[in-house]
């Protein structure tokens, strides 16, 4: 809806004077700033000089005691005014470019006049402390702006639901303290702002979303209800930004009691934690912990085991199988490894292990068996058979050590021992000589020193010996997890009795002959790697975080229902939000998060939500009918009415002619304004043959796993490592039937061709890939370079 010149020169001088006020405000604010800074590091620097220190008599000790407090008192006061002011100058300075970008005129039912609320990233009062100038966008009434299109409204209040009418719903785009684009909105979210924010180019880094949240998106931001909150959604649908979006939300909406370091965002990969790292901070919100459960597994298991990361094992599973007699068993037990079925039978095996079976290390000491695993299993099976398995646990270490004290005493009459006190050096003399000295100070009686420095020099040195076995005794060591995970792929009918009553895989002889062969290398491929931490928890009991109070997942599909079983261990006071696409799930096993799942179980259905995101914002229309082909389930998801160019598919019968072909691509892309492109691969060894191909033709990059950021330009990157980012261009570089027919590579192919925003190219020398052969032709168009 148009609007006036006049009224848009009232929206202007409004923006004028907001900017006005904030600038006096900051004016007075700024030097308070300083001051307390300056005051902050003063104390800190003459901590003690105000601090009294006598400690001559009690009385002294109490009065040094209260002095330092209340000098920690005054230091802890001014850094808490410190950072509130610091964090006000802060925002205002934020507001300062671009007050706001949304109005609603909202009359509540039964109020005399409307009220104009303006709606920006935080909240700005008038000098008079009350009056709101701007209000963040994360308040209850701001919800009216992203909910309602104008007419009836109402948004929710800790004092309950207020209603009444939106007179008027006003979009700005503001830079640099001039409105550049004002127009009202019939709509949610005007399609023209949406339009505007759409059409610019990707960035290295993910960009805020607070202006055109829509209002699926601010269901998720805004749950706030249940334990579990699943969001399936298509490919650009805005699951990351509504994510991230929602972590500014609750920090917001709990910021008396959640701070950002109790949230904690799983991540793809290591190049996504940067991509996404810069969201938070531009909303004025420190960022949550972000992690990856590979840095997680690792943290716990990579002392144990050389660990394949996931990459390494979606390396294996899309490279050639001609030559891997191993590949269909383990492309099964990939699979079966990270089900449910596999699960529970390593729960049976815990309850199983509560009355049999355990495997314990012999404590060896010089040769001999000091304490042996018969003797441990007779101790462990005595205990009371309803005692937890990780109880039993603890109380066999307390055993151990009782009884290692002993052995120890006896050891000390052994003859080793005696001869060791000849090699004995100064040092150990003096440290029993000074030992002795204190001991004897303690008493009066007075010793024979010869003797009793003996005496204690042979405990010094049975004692070091013994400190190993004290250690592992600890640590558990003494339970063989190794062992026992081995045993379930060694003992064939243990393994049946315990799947039952569901069946054991299809290829298990080959799967526990593949995974033992891994195992006797001290290799846990990525599929052992959360069942084997599974069990050893299972057993010494699960390590908790307590403090951590929300958990995001984003690209769930990737993760196996034993990772969120894990996950719900692990943090057990946390809330999760899941984030995923079934149609992106590119590695063997994988999680569907529709209809009754592990995952939608986790936490029961009473403490679960769903949202389902069918719309998708990243591409043009174009792109998005074309990919949307490539899925059974496709016509659900909605393209956002952006037009661009359909994709492009060229094929040659040489490869040299497509590079040439590429390289004239990138320049026209270059040419059009489109700075981020993305030649996508399927492999890391794909990568390198294409960027050493394109070497010279543009300022490449090539993406590997261990890359730690993003940074613009031409970036060569296999399309695992792709996942959650996006570029303005995607040229597909071997989009042949030779490189992507297998049904479990469609996925894959899918998810490459959803990272375009604008431009997509194909390129396959010879036949096409059939996942384009089978499209409507109409939705691409198609070159063929001849020689
Ligand atoms: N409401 C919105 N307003 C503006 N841009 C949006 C909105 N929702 C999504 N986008 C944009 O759409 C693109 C895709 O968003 P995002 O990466 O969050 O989607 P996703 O569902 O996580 O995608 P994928 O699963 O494909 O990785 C981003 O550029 C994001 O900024």
């Amino acid at each position: 809806m148009s609007i006036s010149p006049e009224e848009w020169k009232q929206e202007q001088a409004r923006v004028d004077l907001i900017r006005d006020k904030l600038t006096r405000q900051l004016l007075q604010l700024e030097p308070n700033v300083g001051q307390l800074k300056d005051q902050v590091v003063d104390i800190r620097k003459h901590f003690w000089d105000e601090v009294t220190v006598n400690l001559a008599n009690d009385d002294d000790v109490l009065e040094t005691f209260l002095s330092m407090k209340q000098q920690a008192e005054i230091l802890s006061e001014r850094e808490r005014s410190h950072r509130h002011l610091k964090k006000l100058a802060d925002r205002m300075n934020r507001l300062l470019p671009t007050p706001y970008f949304g109005r609603i005129d909202f009359k509540e039912d039964g109020s005399g006049g409307s009220e104009r609320v303006y709606v920006g990233v935080s909240s700005f009062l008038d000098e008079d402390g009350e009056t709101f100038l701007v209000y963040d966008w994360r308040t209850p009434i701001a919800s009216l702006y992203y909910d309602f299109p104008p007419g009836p409204g109402e948004y929710d209040t800790p004092g309950g639901l207020i209603r009444g009418d939106i007179e008027l719903k006003r979009q700005f785009i503001i830079r640099n303290g001039r409105i550049e684009f004002l127009f009202d909105t019939g709509m949610m979210i005007g399609d023209e702002l949406l339009q505007e924010v759409l059409s610019k180019g990707a960035g290295s880094q993910m960009k805020t979303i607070v202006a055109t949240i829509q209002k699926e998106q601010n269901r998720i931001i805004r749950n706030d209800r249940t334990r579990m909150l699943i969001v399936q959604g298509a490919a650009g649908s805005g699951k990351t930004s509504a994510a991230l979006q929602r972590v500014a939300y609750l920090l917001y909406k709990h910021r008396t009691t959640l701070k950002a370091d109790q949230m904690v965002l799983f991540s793809p990969n290591p190049l996504f934690n940067s991509y996404v790292s810069t969201v938070l901070p531009e909303l004025g919100e420190e960022n949550m912990q972000q992690t990856t459960f590979q840095d997680y597994l690792h943290h716990r298991l990579g002392r144990k085991f050389d660990i394949e990361d996931p990459f390494e094992q979606i390396e294996y599973v899309l490279q050639d199988e001609a030559n891997k007699p191993d590949y269909p068993a383990r492309i099964d037990g990939i699979r079966y490894k990270a089900s449910a079925d596999f699960l529970r039978l390593i729960q049976r095996y815990r309850d199983h292990l509560g009355q049999e079976d355990m495997i314990f290390r012999d404590y060896r000491f010089r040769g001999r068996v000091l304490i042996s695993h018969e003797q441990m299993l007779a101790q462990f099976y005595s205990y009371d058979p309803s005692i937890r398995l990780p109880n039993k646990v603890v109380l066999l270490k307390e055993w151990l050590l009782r009884e290692l004290k002993v052995l120890e005493q006896e050891e000390r009459k052994a003859d080793w021992v005696r001869e060791e006190l000849n090699y004995l050096d100064n040092e150990q003399y003096h440290q029993a000589y000074s030992r002795l000295r204190n001991r004897q100070q303690d008493d009066e009686a007075g010793f024979d020193d010869a003797d009793q420095e003996e005496e204690l020099l042979k405990a010094m040195i049975v004692k070091e010996k013994f400190k190993p076995l004290r250690s592992r005794t600890r640590n558990l060591r003494f339970v063989d997890v190794p062992a026992l995970y081995r045993k379930l792929f060694e003992d064939r009918g243990l393994a049946q009795r315990l799947a039952d009553p569901e069946p054991l895989p299809r290829m298990w002889e080959e799967i526990c002959a593949y995974t033992l062969g891994r195992l006797s290398r001290s290799e846990l491929p990525y599929e052992d790697a959360t069942p084997y931490l599974y069990l050893q928890e299972t057993i010494e009991g699960f390590r908790t975080n307590t403090i951590v109070r929300h958990v995001l997942v984003d690209e769930a599909q990737d993760y196996s229902p034993f990772q969120f079983e894990f996950l719900k261990r692990l943090f057990p006071r946390a809330r999760m939000t899941v984030l995923g696409d079934f149609n992106q799930a590119i590695f063997a096993h994988s999680t569907t998060l529709q209809g009754q799942t592990p995952v939608a179980d986790l936490y029961g259905e009473e403490e679960t939500e769903r949202i389902v995101l069918h719309r998708s914002y990243r591409s043009t229309k174009e792109i998005v009918e074309f990919t949307r082909g490539m899925l059974q389930d496709g016509m659900d998801i909605e393209p956002f009415q952006r037009e661009g160019g359909k994709p492009q598919v060229t094929t040659a019968p040489m490869p040299a002619d497509l590079v040439r072909r590429m390289a004239g691509d990138i320049a026209a892309l270059h040419a059009e304004g489109h700075l981020s492109i993305g030649i996508i691969c399927k492999t890391a060894a794909e990568s390198e043959l294409a960027y050493n191909e394109l070497l010279g033709t543009a300022d490449l990059r090539l993406i590997r796993k261990d890359t730690p950021s993003f940074e613009k330009g031409v970036l060569v990157i296999p399309a695992y490592l792709a996942k959650g980012v996006e570029f303005d261009a995607v040229l597909l570089y071997d989009a042949s039937a030779a490189n992507y027919s297998r049904e479990t590579q469609r996925k894959l192919f899918y998810t490459a061709c959803t990272r375009a925003m604008h431009r997509l190219y194909l390129y396959s020398a010879g036949p096409l890939s059939p996942f384009v052969t089978a499209l409507d032709p109409s939705t691409y168009e198609l070159h063929s370079i001849h020689t």
